[in-house]
């Protein structure tokens, strides 16, 4: 029997048959990571490319990143481990509206339950955050993170893990930065004290009706920047500009898939644009993955940057705050709502 909760709208069910395509960008980040290479030329090959990269497509995959592949397997065999276990023993660190981070199997993506289980972890631990989404309550709380007892050595791992993805987001930062026009650093404020990025591990275990529901419905990330690790099952697809066609992201072996969410597209006052993106899950084999979220801390205004406005290119966005936005945001992933969850396009100056 299908739950109906899963069905996809016949306009957002997947289409099975794969669009062989020149894929996204893959990125070679040696200029940074390598430093008996790191001339100045090369360096500016590379911001070049990331630009392009932003521009056409809105997501790329590095390598020569820089991360340790030893983290990144630990880390993937913690997530198997602890999904394999039964799901009495996974919902000991379920996560609910007052405490977010955790284990979850309903989360809905626009109002269609998601064919997965996650588990989030806070990079900041408290995360400081609004209470409610509403502009006029300056009351803020703290989110703190759930710690599973299995596997062991869970907290490690994690955290090992989430400082490799931190310093690579700083790195990106100021490639994307750099493409902009603007400072290196001109990022970097909005993190530098405090930040609401989290990880998630993903899992979606095989599904009997993949042409009807979505391991993940289509949607963009709302922050900075996702440093996604899939394994070698693919199935993430990517909206391509112009035609709109739906691309698989072919797996690459110890490559990251990097993407830039709706804070980059209001920031860079819509030079670059946050892409839609979906996973698409199969019949025979479970698919792992896990994105870091690199989000902007709680207060932080979020609005097109000075140095990339002025009278011919005026601003597109009002300022609006970070933290309400996120909260705003994950109201709509508890519960199907009937209203579609708030995205940055209402914030658009039309
Ligand atoms: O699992 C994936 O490949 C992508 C997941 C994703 O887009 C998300 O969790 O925001
Ligand atoms: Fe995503």
């Amino acid at each position: 029997e299908v739950d109906p909760a899963f069905i996809q709208d016949p306009q957002h069910r997947p289409k099975l048959s794969i669009i062989q395509a020149q894929g996204i960008p893959i990125i070679d980040l040696s200029p940074i990571t390598n430093h008996t290479v790191s001339d100045p030329s090369s360096i500016e090959v590379l911001v070049k490319e990331i630009g392009s990269a932003c521009k056409e497509w809105g997501f790329f995959q590095v390598i020569n990143h820089g991360v340790p592949l030893t983290l990144r397997q630990n880390i993937e065999k913690a997530s198997r481990l602890f999904f394999a276990q039964s799901l009495e023993k996974k919902k000991k660190v379920s996560r609910d509206e007052m405490s977010p981070s955790g284990y979850y199997d309903t989360e809905h993506t626009k109002n269609v339950r998601d064919w997965k289980e996650v588990f989030d972890f806070q990079v900041k631990d408290p995360t400081l955050i609004p209470v409610t989404a509403d502009e006029n309550d300056d009351r803020v709380t703290h989110w703190t993170n759930q710690l599973p007892q299995y596997p062991p050595h869970f907290r490690v791992i994690i955290q090992e893990y989430i400082q490799e993805m931190e310093k690579l987001c700083f790195k990106l930062l100021e490639l994307i930065a750099l493409s902009l026009g603007l400072e290196a650093k001109r990022f970097e404020e909005f993190f530098i004290e405090d930040q609401t990025s989290f990880i998630r591990l993903n899992h979606y275990p095989p599904c009997p009706y993949p042409h009807l529901a979505l391991g993940v419905g289509h949607h963009k990330d709302p922050g900075a920047l996702t440093i996604l690790a899939q394994d070698e099952v693919a199935g993430l697809e990517v909206r391509r500009e112009g035609d709109q066609e739906w691309i698989r992201v072919k797996p690459t072996p110890d490559a990251y898939i990097i993407n830039i969410g709706d804070a980059i597209q209001v920031w860079s006052n819509d030079a670059y644009e946050s892409v839609n993106h979906r996973v698409v899950v199969n019949s025979e084999k479970e698919r792992f993955s896990i994105p870091f979220f690199f989000f902007p801390a709680h207060d932080t205004e979020v609005k097109p940057l000075d140095e990339l406005i002025n009278e011919q290119n005026p601003s597109k966005f009002r300022p609006y705050k970070w933290g309400k936005f996120l909260v705003h945001r994950l109201g709509s992933n508890f519960k199907k709502q009937n209203e579609a969850n708030i995205q940055i396009y209402h914030y658009k100056i039309a």
